[in-house]
């Protein structure tokens, strides 16, 4: 549509407009009761329109043309109470659709925000964050147009039609029969525009998400934009966005403008052959002149509930684009889920088995793992270790349920850990990441994070035992400092000390610790060394190093290559063995003695 699409957000599989109804429908539940009294609201509207009218034909031809001014005594303070009555219905009308209005959004929104956020990891693997917002924000609103204000104003036009129909009628009915010939023309136009509109309306949808993408992948990477001195390809990158929702709007727009003047010229045209066969009627006499004027006028309002209800078409189109965004993210299955009849574990004993695992990502053929097999007992350390990409992290997934085996199985205490409940599964375990993920909020909300019930001594103490509390009292508020998106006010080892504590304060029985000292300078790293020992006391710890002077003293080291284990035991076994630990252990000691820290003695497991 004018500008090339480097497709950052894919359009959602088309949906019929029944299918959108169908599947949304159901939201209106518990709000359902408030549609007819909004209906029955809408009917007051045109009946008072109608009286309007009727005291015009009255003052016409009985006030004006015989030039008698008594019958307006009673037609003034009628019409003037009409008006009130109108206003005042108008106001309930207002307040009733947006409290109705509201409240679906409210509770689809809440929706939608709940089952997106239950997807497993892999679908943000695959997602654009900011098209998901604006999924979320703006995609929602429109569904709401679909099936509530769009259907109020279908019944609402539907019945002023109605009503200016049958005064019509009983003014005149050859008069009226003129008038409604050109309503199939209406229809025509309507339909024809209507797919126009709704393919625009998709390409509009799908830029606004790709531009939210770009926006928060840029913004959100700030410091590597500007270190690369990538600002122009990030704003050319904007600009095609930008650009291209610009193009899809003015796209948009042109074809309603187009449809508007054809609908005001069709709606002239039969107001003109209505007003010449009037004027002849009035001329025989068989009409008066109020009747003819009112005529007129309710021709013009005759139209327009006829036209609201053909623009309702291209709305509803328009509408459904956006439904379609919805219903593609509701469609979207966890890849894990409780399996019916799933077990409570409570707080398990902590051990952990693989069971000749193995496993390979969604869409990607190559194994991650291959018949993995290894158990640590509770209070035990397990080492991961292996060259890059040979599959540490994917065991931690596993271990966390964030994918299942696709053979094998993962067992907690002896139990397949998909029959256990996933949340059980969760809360027996406390991870420290590689990348430390730091929330934006207070020191005291990180840490109260892995437990939110947790008491302020509770936070101390953890903070304490994560060689933390001291920094965190050197912050300008202490606890209540606010750190910022993603703990950009501390450093790295501040970072991993907060993660520490966050743990600690989590007190699960398992604990995956997954690279805890990259990207840690030898001191930092040496001093998150003693926070670490204190949390892994008395739990069963699994954890994934590169840095192979840092594992000698667990209890068991694996050994991952492309996914296989190729050998295991303890680090004296390996060493003598001679095998490719001991080839990689010496590699390291020659290699990289500078950033592995302290020699053996200094070591987390020492
Ligand atoms: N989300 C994912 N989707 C598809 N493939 C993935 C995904 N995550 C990892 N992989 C692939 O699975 C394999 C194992 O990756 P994994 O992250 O487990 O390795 P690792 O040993 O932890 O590596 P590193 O030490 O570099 O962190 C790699 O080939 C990787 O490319």
């Amino acid at each position: 549509m004018g500008v090339e699409s480097e497709d950052v957000v894919a359009a959602a599989p088309p949906l019929s407009l029944r299918e959108v109804f169908r599947r949304f429908w159901p939201y209106t539940r518990g709000r359902r009761q408030w549609i007819l009294p909004l209906v029955l609201l809408s009917l007051v509207g045109p009946l008072i329109d109608a009286a309007e009218l009727w005291l015009f034909k009255v003052v016409v031809d009985e006030v004006l043309v015989p030039r008698d001014l008594t019958p307006f005594l009673w037609i003034g303070p009628t019409y003037a109470g009409l008006i009130l009555l109108s206003g005042l219905l108008g106001i309930g009308d207002s307040l009733t659709s947006a409290y109705v209005s509201e409240r679906f959004l409210l509770a689809l929104r809440s929706d939608v925000f709940r089952h997106v956020k239950g997807l497993s990891p892999g679908f943000f693997e695959r997602r654009r964050l900011g098209d998901l917002l604006s999924r979320i924000t703006e995609d929602v609103e429109a569904i709401e147009t679909f099936l509530l204000s769009g259907v109020v104003d279908v019944f609402y036009n539907l019945l002023r039609l109605g009503i200016f129909l049958g005064l019509l009628f009983y003014l005149s009915w050859d008069l009226t029969l003129l008038a409604i010939v050109i309503v199939p023309l209406f229809w025509g136009a309507a339909r024809h525009f209507s797919r126009l509109i709704k393919q625009a309306s998709r390409e509009r949808t799908r830029r606004s998400g790709s531009l939210s993408a770009v926006v928060e992948e840029s913004l959100g990477n700030v410091t590597l934009v500007q270190a690369y001195n990538r600002q122009d390809w990030e704003q050319d990158r904007f600009e095609r966005e930008n650009l291209g929702r610009y193009h899809a709007v003015m796209t948009s727009t042109r074809i309603r403008a187009f449809y508007g003047p054809l609908v005001e010229f069709i709606e002239v045209l039969g107001g003109l052959a209505v007003m010449g066969l009037g004027t002849w009627k009035l001329a025989q006499g068989q009409l008066t002149l109020g009747g003819l004027l009112v005529f007129l006028a309710l021709i013009g309002k005759l139209y327009s509930p006829v036209r609201d209800l053909s623009r309702l078409g291209p709305t509803f189109y328009a509408a459904s684009a956006s439904a379609e965004r919805i219903a593609e993210l509701l469609d979207q299955r966890p890849q894990v889920c409780d399996a019916p009849g799933a077990r409570r574990i409570g707080r398990a004993r902590g051990e952990v088995e693989f069971d000749g695992v193995s496993f390979h990502y969604p869409d990607i053929s190559r194994w991650a793992l291959s018949d993995v097999s290894f158990r640590v007992g509770p209070g035990e350390t397990l080492a991961l270790v292996g060259a890059s990409g040979a599959g540490k992290s994917t065991v931690a997934k596993l271990q966390l349920r964030f994918y299942d085996p696709d053979r094998g199985a993962v067992r907690l205490d002896g139990v397949d850990l998909r029959e256990l409940v996933l949340s059980d599964v969760r809360d027996n375990v406390a991870v420290v990441l590689q990348e430390t993920l730091v929330l934006h909020g207070t020191v005291r909300e990180n840490i109260a994070y892995g437990r939110p019930d947790a008491t302020d001594a509770e936070i101390v103490e953890a903070a304490r035992a994560a060689d933390a509390d001291e920094f965190v009292r050197l912050l300008p508020d202490g606890y209540d400092t606010v750190v910022g998106q993603r703990g950009r006010m501390l450093s790295g080892g501040q970072r991993q000390r907060l993660a520490i504590a966050r743990a600690m304060i989590r007190d699960a029985p398992v604990l995956l610790l997954d690279e805890p000292t990259t990207g840690l300078d030898a001191e930092s790293g040496r001093r998150i060394m003693d926070p670490l020992r204190r949390l892994m006391a008395g739990r069963t710890t699994i954890v994934i190093s590169h840095n192979l002077l840092t594992v000698r003293d667990a209890t068991r080291i694996v050994v991952l290559d492309h996914g296989r284990v190729v050998e295991s035991g303890t680090h004296d076994d390996l060493f003598l063995r001679g095998g490719t630990y001991a080839r990689l252990h010496r590699l390291h000691a020659t290699t990289a003695p500078a950033q592995a820290g302290p020699p053996p003695q200094g070591t987390v497991w020492s």
